[in-house]
């Protein structure tokens, strides 16, 4: 069940109400008191800020009793979840002072003057004489906002930005919100190759499918720095991560098992071809209208490719006719598809992934007690199967060895990499992927995603770690 934290600011009028009142109706309505805070303490009446533990599904129902309570002023309402919003979530630091004017002299004018010129002269010096062998541009048009759908440049923002904060904090890569007023595949396409010459690389993110493909595609053409749709790529390889794990977990061999994925979308597509890759046989791809079967035509390419494969299955079927007998099931959908039911008629042993956020396609609750593993995207459970694990490790990865692309062997050696964080000896139902704070994760992507650039000859250069030995130290 998810928690909230909420601050309540009450007035309390004393001839009318106690706080002892306050807190039984608090108490009652399923919440428990963190702490209070006396705003404006008075003979007639005071303010205070109380915080609350709280269900979320409890929350509406508390703040209408309050409500109710004869005597209270309910003033504000805020969860901490907004508090840290306020004014958004990260800033631009400059890495020296300017104390003087001499500074001011050497990184701005005159001085700066002769480092354009050098990279004028040179446009490889860019790496080293400015941000780019740092920086990502986290880049969407808001349409296919977590599992929220087409809400917009402006409502995307915060995904962006804690997308910033976790490439920052997580594997030290500067990365920068952009958030496009634009839906049309050429002008996104135009202004990110336009916006390019700053950044060492693309992330493309919640931008809807299918358009996402053919950006994505051409972006990874025309540029020579790796352009990289998280929610197609990042999402595939922690998935194939968790499977790798959750099938030791259960002893089943991933040739045998026979998969459903839900929500053909950007991440179920990617999903599907990494599947494949992988070498799972029995594969049934499920969309809005059903199962996508082999020999079917369909108007989505990436759905007609997927009706091409030998390993799709040919037989029709909405989500809860297929889910019958499969050994795993993929969401990548939206919330509440399945209920306790349909994941009870899964074949023995079964893997549930519900990864649609923020709410998944079932509810933990309901199939924990009916499946063997359980995993959704949300850090409040067990389990996180979240594209969080891969963008940091992959870009720094990407970023050190200056590759071009970001290419399947890349993001094979990073599932393995993160699959391989989680011991044979710690691996169990409730363990099968690392934590995110896990530091291995980022250090064994990094030096998987390298190693696969230098033998794919994708790296533009050889970092210093991987110098003498051929390998990362
Ligand atoms: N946990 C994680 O790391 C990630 C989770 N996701 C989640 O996966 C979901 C999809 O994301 P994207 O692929 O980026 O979006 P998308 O918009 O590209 O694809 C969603 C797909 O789901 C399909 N769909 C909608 N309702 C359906 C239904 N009732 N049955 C079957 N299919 C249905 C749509 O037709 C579409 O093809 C979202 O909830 C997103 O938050 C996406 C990326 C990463
Ligand atoms: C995690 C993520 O990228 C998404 O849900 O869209
Ligand atoms: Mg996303």
């Amino acid at each position: 069940m998810a928690f909230n934290s909420l601050i309540l600011r009450l007035e309390l009028v004393h001839s009318k109400v106690n706080f002892g009142e306050v807190a039984s109706a608090i108490s009652r309505a399923g919440g428990d008191i963190t702490s209070i805070d006396v705003i404006r303490p008075g003979q007639d009446s005071s303010v205070r800020d109380i915080t609350v533990h709280v269900a979320e599904i409890a929350e509406a129902s508390l703040i209408e009793s309050l409500k109710s309570l004869a005597g209270i002023q309910l003033i504000n309402v805020s969860d901490r979840t907004f508090l840290a919003h306020l004014g958004g979530k990260i800033s631009v630091q400059p890495n020296l002072p300017i104390k003087n004017r001499d500074d001011l002299s050497r990184v701005y004018t005159p001085g700066v003057a002769r480092v354009c010129t050098s990279i004028h002269e040179n446009p490889k010096k860019a790496y080293s004489l400015t941000i780019k062998r740092n920086t990502v541009a986290v880049v969407t048009d808001g349409t296919a906002v977590l599992g929220l759908g087409d809400i917009g440049p402006h409502a995307a923002a915060p995904v962006m930005e804690g997308k910033a904060m976790l490439f920052k904090q997580l594997a030290g890569v500067d990365a920068f919100p952009i958030c496009l007023d634009t839906k049309d595949t050429e002008e996104i396409i135009r202004t990110i190759k336009a916006i390019s010459p700053i950044f060492g690389g693309i992330n493309l993110e919640d931008i809807s499918s299918p358009r996402c493909f053919e950006i994505e595609t051409r972006l990874a053409e025309e540029l020579d720095i790796p352009v990289f749709h998280d929610d197609q790529h990042g999402t595939a390889v922690v998935v194939i991560a968790g499977l790798l794990n959750a099938l030791k977990v259960v002893g089943k061999r991933i040739e045998n098992v026979r998969v459903v994925v839900n929500g053909i979308g950007a991440a179920g597509v990617s999903i599907c071809k990494m599947l494949l890759a992988a070498g799972v046989s029995r594969l049934v791809p499920v969309d809005r209208d059903g199962a996508i079967i082999q020999g079917g035509t369909y108007p989505h390419p990436m759905w007609q490719w997927l009706a091409d494969q030998p390993q799709v299955e040919s037989q029709p079927g909405t989500l809860k006719e297929v889910i019958r007998d499969a050994d795993v099931f993929i969401g990548v959908s939206r919330a509440n598809l399945l209920n306790a039911a349909d994941v009870q008629r899964m074949a023995a042993n079964s893997i549930v992934f519900a990864m649609a956020n923020p709410q998944p396609e079932i509810a933990p609750e309901e199939a924990i007690p009916h499946v063997r593993v359980f995993a959704t995207g949300r850090s409040d459970y067990p389990n996180q199967i979240n594209n969080v694990l891969v963008f940091p490790g992959i870009f720094r990865g990407a970023l050190d060895c200056r590759a071009r692309h970001i290419n399947e062997p890349m993001k094979l050696a990073a599932a393995r990499a993160i699959a391989s964080v989680v011991s044979e000896r710690e691996l169990n139902e409730q363990y099968i992927i690392p934590s995110i704070f896990n530091e291995q994760v980022v250090t064994e992507v990094r030096k998987s995603v390298i190693e696969a650039a230098i033998l794919t000859g994708t790296a533009r250069r050889i970092p210093p770690d991987f110098r003498s030995s051929g390998g990362a130290k």
